[in-house]
């Protein structure tokens, strides 16, 4: 797949991809790995790889909730991008390192108060990161130990499989309306995808997030399983996807996926103005000052 990261070049030399991770995980050997396989990753996104098993956690730490930054998006676009030109892989567990949260979804502050050109790019940004893991050729299975609305959501249901740690805050769903914006239609094509038109249409428009057993219930998780046994629930998920020969099964999933992804490839740039033109308008911009009040007095 050819996508182009397309980000300001001054952005992308601002990271150091593929940095020795500091700190407490400096050279620890990965989990499941033998001596010398050693952890590796940008300053947000820590990768551990197995490749015994072909297969890489990624785990995301952005704290405090993992809210997708401009910054953020270019370190996992970049380590995806490195897995899957790497032949030693063949899946990825996508996991959090901040505890209780998944991905807060996308950062609020990358859309509020900006001008357009950072609008556009920021856009630009998330929509390269679902592409690239809604079409990648590795197996992607979502280990998803926290809460993810929203962009938090649609990186949960691009993967192939949804593993939820059953914990009652762990809220999942595209929850855009609940702060006075929408659901662009590439999410929601991703949603009716995954729980049909009719729950999704509910789940939009009432802004939706599903605790554990509702998500079980509607669909938009695979498994819930208690929260200590999510990685090894999703490493044992792997082992089953990776028994399958992974042409047959990359061709499948592009038949699956593709006219999908295509809604959005044609229309790229259409997409991109069309979200700067809303979220510049002063009602969003608003709704958004609302949103943002309301998560700080939360705090006290
Ligand atoms: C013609 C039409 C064209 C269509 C165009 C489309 C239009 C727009 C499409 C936009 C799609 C948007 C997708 C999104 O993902 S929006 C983000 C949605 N996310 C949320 O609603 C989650 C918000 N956060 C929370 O609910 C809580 O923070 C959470 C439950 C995740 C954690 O709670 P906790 O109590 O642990 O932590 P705090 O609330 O205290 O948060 C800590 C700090 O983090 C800040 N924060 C939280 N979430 C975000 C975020 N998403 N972006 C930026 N910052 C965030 C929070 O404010 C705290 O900051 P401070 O410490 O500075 O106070």
């Amino acid at each position: 797949m050819a996508l182009t990261v397309g980000l300001r070049p001054l952005t992308r030399a601002l990271l150091r991809p593929w940095a020795r991770v500091p700190g407490a995980a400096l050279g620890r050997p990965a989990a499941g790995s033998g001596d010398g396989v050693r952890c590796f990753g940008s300053p947000r996104v820590l990768v551990e790889p197995d490749p015994a098993a072909g297969v890489a956690v990624m785990k995301m730490r952005n704290p405090p909730v993992n809210s997708l930054s401009l910054e953020f998006l270019t370190e996992l676009l970049i380590s995806l991008e490195k897995l899957e030109n790497d032949k030693t892989f063949r899946g990825i567990i996508i996991t959090s390192d901040c505890p209780g949260i998944f991905s807060a979804g996308l950062d609020l502050l990358e859309m509020y108060g900006r001008d357009p050109a950072h609008c556009a790019e920021y856009w630009k940004a998330v929509q390269e990161l679902w592409l690239r893991v809604y079409l990648s050729n590795l197996v992607v299975i979502g280990a998803i130990n926290g809460i993810s609305p929203a962009g938090g959501c649609l990186l949960s249901l691009s993967c192939d499989y949804r593993v939820l740690a059953n914990n009652p805050k762990y809220a999942i769903g595209l929850n855009e309306t609940l702060l006075g914006i929408i659901a662009p239609f590439w999410f929601k094509d991703v949603l009716v995808n995954t729980i049909g038109h009719r729950a999704a249409e509910r789940a939009l428009q009432l802004g939706f997030l599903f605790p554990p057993s509702d998500a079980l219930q509607v669909g938009i998780v695979d498994q819930v399983v208690p929260e200590d046994q999510v990685q090894s629930t999703a490493r044992s998920v792997m082992a089953q996807w990776l028994a399958i020969p992974d042409h047959a099964r990359q061709l499948t999933k592009n038949l699956v996926r593709k006219p999908t992804a295509d809604r959005l490839l044609q229309q790229r740039d259409a997409d991109i103005q069309n979200f700067v033109r809303f979220i510049s308008r002063d009602s969003i911009q608003k709704s958004l000052h609302v949103y943002l009040e309301k998560l700080k007095q939360k705090k006290g």
